[in-house]
């Protein structure tokens, strides 16, 4: 199977994919609205402040004029971050209707949008009208592109509400490192996807402020209950969020340094300014956004969601971690399911 893909977001995780698709033998075209970025990867075939000591196949082109890398593509990957989602997909929505064509759609971002509270999906299909809202397709699940670009084993997950789209995306994306499996359940995929980031945020806290082994499998099991409280509430499958969008996702962003949001974590913990942590990451920390996204919804949907609220204070309201810490442990004792 090759296709024209292109693949719109150039960081860490959109030069990885775009990398094991062009792999896989498609024709791909990697879009950055940063022209200095076109430049190193389409000469020094490198993207160095995202991805460290890779070298790109010559055979993967960069863009920075998105009508040509949208020019006749069969496919269209987001993976650019959340608050850039609904301009990218309408910069998209002009250059298709001038075009005509209707590539499939599929995304790989993690997070909520701010003020709606809508998933990427929602936000494509009501950008991009051409688009079959029921084909779009997330790729999900526990995959730091560090451990991908050294071809270690990784498994995720294609969800959409068409089995042809998830198997699709599926075969476009499957090789002897990374496997792909199907899901027909996009809301529960989508926000398990976005919701682990806040507790990537926790367990790193934990881990700068000198907790050990019990505090993290607490925050990641407490965790996953209420991101399941909130995702099933939405109709979101339970089952979900036991697989690899879920707790899978947990797992690798909450107990690796590779995880952003963990590493910011950490240095919170470490005492450091909110503002300094995001000024010196110069990646994404997707999880600062979406714990406001998730606290907002949990109030406003009445699902119980502690540790999200706990977390929102210390970066919303300055307030300090160990008092939010001290007030989670000495909420009234209650059953566990
Ligand atoms: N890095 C990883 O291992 C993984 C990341 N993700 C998700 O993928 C998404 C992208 O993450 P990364 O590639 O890691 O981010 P990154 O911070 O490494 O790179 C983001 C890219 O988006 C571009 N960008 C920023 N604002 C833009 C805008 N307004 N318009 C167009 N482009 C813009 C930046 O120039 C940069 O090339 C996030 O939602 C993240 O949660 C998902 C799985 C793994
Ligand atoms: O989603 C990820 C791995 O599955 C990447 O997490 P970070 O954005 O925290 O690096």
């Amino acid at each position: 199977m090759s296709e024209k893909i292109a693949v719109l977001g150039a960081g860490s995780w959109g030069s990885i994919l775009a990398s094991v698709l062009d792999e896989n033998g498609n024709d791909v075209r990697l879009w950055s609205y940063n022209p200095k970025q076109v430049e190193e990867l389409n000469t020094a075939h490198t993207n160095s402040h995202y991805i460290k000591d890779f070298k790109f196949s010559p055979s993967l082109v960069a863009y920075s004029d998105l009508a040509s890398a949208l020019a006749d593509v069969q496919t269209i990957l987001f993976v650019v971050p959340t608050k850039a989602v609904r301009s990218v997909a309408g910069q998209v929505a002009t250059i298709l209707q001038k075009t005509g064509i209707q590539p499939a759609l599929i995304h790989a971002s993690k997070g909520i949008e701010q003020k709606t509270y809508k998933r990427i999906s929602q936000v494509l299909a009501e950008e991009i009208p051409a688009a079959n809202r029921k084909s779009i397709t997330v790729l999900s699940g526990p995959s730091h592109a560090e451990d991908v670009a050294r071809h270690d084993l990784t498994l995720v997950t294609a969800a959409s509400e068409s089995l042809d789209a998830a198997k699709h995306t599926q075969k476009l994306f499957m090789t002897n490192y990374f496997r792909v499996y199907t899901n027909p359940d996009i809301i529960g995929v989508e926000i398990g996807a976005a919701l682990k980031n806040i507790i990537a945020l926790g367990a790193g806290a934990l881990h700068g402020l000198g907790y050990g082994d019990n505090a993290k499998a607490a925050l990641m099991t407490r965790g996953l209950a209420e991101i399941s409280r909130l995702g099933t509430s939405f109709g979101a499958d339970p089952m979900t969020f036991i697989g690899l969008s879920g707790v899978g996702d947990i797992i690798v962003t909450a107990t690796s340094a590779n995880s952003r949001n963990w590493r910011a974590g950490d240095e919170l913990g470490r005492g450091e300014a909110l503002d300094d942590v995001i000024n010196h990451m110069g990646m994404v920390i997707e999880g600062v956004a979406t714990t406001k996204a998730a606290y907002e919804l949990s109030k406003q949907r009445g699902v119980s969601m502690p540790i999200t609220e706990a977390i929102y204070q210390v970066l919303y309201e300055g307030k300090d971690i160990r008092t939010a810490i001290s007030d989670l442990m000495q909420r009234e004792g209650r059953s566990e399911f």
